[in-house]
């Protein structure tokens, strides 16, 4: 693949680069900015833009094209604005220029997670707008802060307010992940994340003695039998080929923190845990479980949640859900491979879907490295500009699917 000079670059790749630019990284993010520069999108495709404040600060833009038949339900095409951070001393360009290098591919943080999809929302709908298309149902772009931290202060927010019920979404699209081969990834459902905090108590002393039931042994045994069932669902994983990551329940050790010096042995120490709860798991037991661990470590073993998620919803993937129908309809005749699977992260959908509205994670990258949160994460334009026609075919199957038996 090759690239056009900078005086040739196509309309849509300097659009992304200039979004790109715009320094929405966590953990203070320009949202500012990234409003101001929607608002700009929203003037130059004659579309309505709203503004909804879901929290000091956090504001959720939402630009609308209004369809044909205002009884039936909307589409909602879902993105965020924030980024995380990055480990500059690792990138090879900045990554917040939007550098294309001599072949193409874009570096910066957001290349892939996920203000590319954001950009192609916005360049598939003024291409068909400039085509002179109109379509029966509604279509919203929601462009919403604050996800990769947990979307407290987005989407969790947004999903409860009156201008959400008022835009009547019937079916979403939101983020999925880059596939390295040749065939697309679809996401249906996601993990549960659970962010776990472990604290264990014990007796301190003086760091020369044999003290007895110390925070550290106590936490060592939670921690073992942790990673004991990590390597459990690993080896199910391992064994099972017809298993995808988001189908088992993954879990690291993200945190580790206590003690204040070499020879004071500390009365506290905790262990945080990154789980990923697989959405067939029962979690009332997996809870009993995590209870059941501390129990067994001794006394003063506690645990408390940084995050938890308890109502993970499938979205049906067969013809009985006429969204799907319509969105592997479009990827069958344009002859992309799709490979539905269950999102080992979590995204915004998990609010979408538990307030009833059928999702679908995708981004529109195949033969692409999966580098979302990693460094040198970057996206090469032919491949973002493939996926500007893909949405520019989705959309108007999706804004034609006839009434449902709930619309008529
Ligand atoms: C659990 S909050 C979501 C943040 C991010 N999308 C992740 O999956 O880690
Ligand atoms: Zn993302
Ligand atoms: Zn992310």
């Amino acid at each position: 693949m090759t690239s056009k000079g900078p005086e040739e670059e196509h309309p849509s790749v300097t659009l992304f680069r200039q979004y790109l630019r715009i320094r929405t990284v966590q953990p203070k993010p320009d949202y500012g900015a990234a409003v101001a520069f929607l608002e700009e999108r929203a003037r130059q495709l004659g579309l309505s833009c709203q503004k909804v404040e879901v929290a000091p600060g956090y504001v959720v833009t939402v630009l609308t094209w209004p369809g044909t038949n205002p009884t039936l339900s909307s589409i909602l095409l879902n993105s965020h604005t924030d980024v995380v951070p990055v480990f500059k001393e690792y990138w090879s360009h900045d990554p917040f220029e939007a550098f294309k290098d001599s072949e193409g591919y874009i570096y910066a943080r957001g290349a892939q997670d996920m203000k590319c999809i954001s950009i192609q929302y916005l360049e598939a709908v003024r291409r068909l707008k400039v085509e002179g298309h109109q379509f029966p149902r509604t279509i919203h772009m929601t462009f919403v802060p604050d996800e990769e931290v947990g979307g407290h202060q987005g989407m969790e927010l947004f999903v409860q307010r009156p201008e959400f019920q008022v835009l009547r979404a019937g079916f979403a699209l939101d983020e999925g992940l880059a596939n390295p081969t040749d065939a697309f990834t679809v996401f249906y459902s996601e993990r549960s994340p659970w962010w776990v905090r472990i604290t264990s108590t014990g007796r301190p002393g003086h760091g020369s003695r044999f003290i007895e039931d110390t925070a550290a042994e106590k936490l060592h045994k939670v921690v073992s039998s942790i990673l004991a069932f990590r390597e459990k669902e690993w080896q199910r994983l391992q064994s099972n080929p017809h298993l995808k990551e988001g189908a088992v329940t993954s879990v690291n050790l993200t945190k580790l923190e206590g003690g204040v010096a070499y020879n004071v042995v500390p009365a506290t120490m905790s262990a945080s845990f990154d789980f990923r709860v697989a959405p067939d798991v029962d979690l009332k037991a997996f809870e009993e479980q995590l209870q059941s661990w501390c129990q067994a470590a001794g006394e003063g073993v506690t645990f408390e949640f940084g995050q938890k998620w308890t109502q993970p919803q499938v979205t049906p993937t067969d013809d009985s859900n006429p969204w799907w129908a319509a969105f592997s309809g479009v990827c069958k005749d344009l002859n992309l491979t799709l490979e539905p699977e269950i999102c080992p992260a979590a995204t915004d959908s998990r609010y979408l879907r538990a307030v009833g509205v059928p999702a679908l994670g995708f981004s529109p990258m195949n033969r692409t490295p999966v580098l979302l949160h990693d460094h040198d994460e970057r996206l090469h334009e032919a491949v973002f500009l493939r996926g500007v026609d893909i949405y520019t075919h989705l959309l108007p199957a999706l804004a034609s699917v006839p009434a449902l038996p709930s619309e008529s």
